[in-house]
């Protein structure tokens, strides 16, 4: 499998982007006209450049608005692709990109459209070079992958097949079932990307929304599956127009693409159920069980703060570290830890972030092939140092810098290292329900591709909530089993409170944790100084939307938040005060009949009443 990557999908200078893309792990690079003419030395530099970076140059691209033009604007055509013919013989490349052409004017005639490829196709044939025809989705009269291979089939040349974008077919809803009319030397690239579903002009969602195979919602598995099915063996090469990819480090953008490929490859293979292909395959993914604990990093004063806040939501601490400043914190299956160590990781990671989630512990029915799937694809791991008779946990590295612990399904972890007092735990919560991470807008592919690799998961469509202040963007993540939730929250505004907490914090981190429970109504309420009081509009509000008078005012009475879903699946939760200076709160949720979203509708109303404090 030949991997390649376009130069427009990562930032910097050409000869940056040739020394990320080699060092990412590619053996391949499209070269971008624009990357090219803004460099200031020969074709051939570059092609020495990317000799010794053991790079091959798969493609030369974009050539545009070639066919179907006025007989005047024909000949000067021809002539530019010499000169391009030319430039490529220099740079060491064999094949070229031709767009579709996108000129309001150009003929609508099929004849003259494919006498026009059919002159290039001869010069090329002279030239040694391949032309892959990729009907643009925008194109004028070619937007569909078919009409470029009808006329590349009337063309009948060697030198002459089609470009495979998966952008340009899947986001016109098309597909590759007529494959088997296309013999496999005709398909000349593929170009891989993916994105998010946008209700959009397809130009713009192309240029500037595309993403890494696996970030975004296109049906690339299957896509990728289609044409290895059909036995395409040629480069796999990513193509990425993405605004925040141009402006992030290259090295890390390259390396998530790289990981992409990856990814793509397993999931291929595993949908064909082969095990002959070229084509990646690491540890099979395990079971998930669901979220074990999560780690706070504080200061002795801070814990002691938090540890009040888990007591006013019915959390008790049941034990203590045997040989370090480390807190349990427990009500029934939901689990806190609290460490404030003078001198460990944790504080370090407390003296960069403040209070912050710096771990947390996911249970797992394999940790060992979730650690070797972390290193095939790239990413850190970490054992970290254990005292006398203590257990060791192996740990995977998040892109924000703190721990993912993996725990084996019957490991028990804490009674060689705690002091525990079990009869303390108050029982009644049943676990962490989800917790919402806020990040930098541009690093949140970086979290979507970690959790997709190595853990599996999978993304729901992405949900725009109010601040006050603003508009945050949420995505869901989650294991395929439903038992471990993540949303992971963006904001481009710079007054939400997640961009106030990226400036101040080096990170936002963790914005809420939930833990859910069986029954609410029967859960203690939150100590009156933790609650978050609801407004009265809001019940009021809810009997228009859903009728229920009585439930509604047994709610109110409660202070319980409440959504349901179009299947019928309800969500009851309540909110707390956000924790010292507004980073982060805790929910607590109980849901009914499947309800599988996060109760959006009332993040509006927390926000606002938790803004309301901050200006008491
Ligand atoms: O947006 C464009 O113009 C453009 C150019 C070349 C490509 O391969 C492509 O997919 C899009
Ligand atoms: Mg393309």
């Amino acid at each position: 499998m030949l991997r390649s990557i376009a130069t427009v999908s990562i930032s910097g200078t050409l000869p940056e982007k040739l020394s990320a893309i080699a060092a990412a792990g590619y053996q391949g690079v499209e070269i971008f006209e624009n990357d090219l003419l803004y460099y200031t030395g020969t074709p051939a530099e570059i092609r020495t450049l990317a000799d010794d970076l053991g790079l091959k140059i798969t493609l030369f691209q974009p050539f545009r608005d070639f066919e179907g033009e006025s007989r005047e604007q024909f000949a000067a055509n021809l002539e530019r692709a010499r000169r391009k013919f030319a430039l490529m013989h220099e740079l060491g490349c064999d094949t070229l990109l031709l767009c579709s052409n996108v000129s309001p004017h150009c003929s609508a005639d099929f004849d003259l459209q494919v006498a026009d490829l059919r002159a290039l196709a001869t010069l090329a044939e002279q030239e040694n070079i391949r032309i892959g025809y990729e009907a643009l989705a925008w194109g004028t009269h070619v937007n569909h992958w078919y009409q470029a291979w009808e006329r590349v089939k009337a063309v009948n040349s060697p030198a002459m097949g089609i470009v495979l974008d998966s952008f340009h077919v899947l986001s016109l809803g098309d597909n590759l079932k007529r494959l088997d009319d296309v013999p496999l030397e005709s398909i000349t690239f593929l170009q891989l990307a993916d994105a998010p579903l946008m209700k959009m002009d397809v130009l713009e969602w192309s240029r500037h929304f595309r993403c890494f195979p696996g970030q975004g919602e296109l049906p690339l598995i299957e896509f990728a599956s289609e044409l290895t099915r059909r036995g395409y063996r040629g480069p796999w090469s990513l193509e990425i127009f993405n605004d925040g990819f141009r402006a992030s480090p290259n090295g890390a953008t390259a390396k998530d693409g790289y990981r992409s490929l990856l990814w793509l490859e397993e999931q291929t293979r595993q949908a064909l159920g082969q095990t002959d292909a070229d084509l990646f395959t690491s540890r099979p993914l395990p079971q998930w069980h669901g979220m074990e604990f999560i780690e706070f990093a504080a200061s002795p004063s801070d814990a002691k703060k938090l540890g009040m806040m888990l007591a006013g939501m019915g959390f008790r601490q049941t034990g203590m570290h045997r040989s370090k400043q480390v807190a349990l914190w427990c009500n029934g299956e939901a689990r806190v830890v609290i460490n404030y160590q003078p001198h460990s990781w944790a504080d370090h990671f407390y003296q960069r972030h403040g209070v912050s989630l710096c771990a947390m512990a996911l249970r797992v029915s394999d940790s060992a092939s979730v650690i070797a799937r972390a290193r095939a694809y790239g990413y850190a791991t970490w054992q970290g140092e254990a005292g006398p008779n203590e257990s060791t946990i192996p740990a995977v590295c998040a892109p924000d810098g703190s721990l993912i612990y993996l725990i084996d399904e019957n490991q028990n972890i804490y009674t060689q290292d705690f002091n525990l007092t079990p009869d303390e735990n108050p029982g009644g919560f049943t676990g962490i329900d989800h917790l919402a991470l806020g990040m930098e807008a541009d690093s949140r592919d970086n979290w979507v591709m970690f959790f997709r690799s190595v853990f599996g998961f999978v993304l729901e469509h992405e949900q725009t909530m109010p601040d006050p202040y603003g508009l945050v963007r949420s995505l869901a993540v989650q294991s395929p089993q439903g038992n471990i939730r993540f949303a992971l929250n963006i904001s481009q505004s710079r007054a939400t409170q997640i961009a106030r907490s990226v400036a101040c914090y080096q990170g936002a981190g963790l914005q809420h944790a939930a833990f859910s429970c069986r029954d609410l109504s029967q859960a203690p309420p939150f100590a009156s100084s933790i609650a978050l009081p609801v407004p009265a509009n809001y019940y009021d509000d809810l009997v228009a939307r859903f009728g229920q008078p009585e439930m509604m005012a047994t709610l109110k009475q409660q202070q319980i938040l409440y959504d349901r879903d179009a299947q019928g699946g309800e969500f009851f939760h309540r909110y707390s005060w956000p924790f010292s200076e507004g980073r982060f709160f805790f929910e607590l949720t109980e849901r009914r009949e499947g309800y599988a979203q996060y109760g959006a509708a009332n993040a509006a109303v927390r926000l606002s009443a938790m803004q309301y404090r901050q200006l008491l």
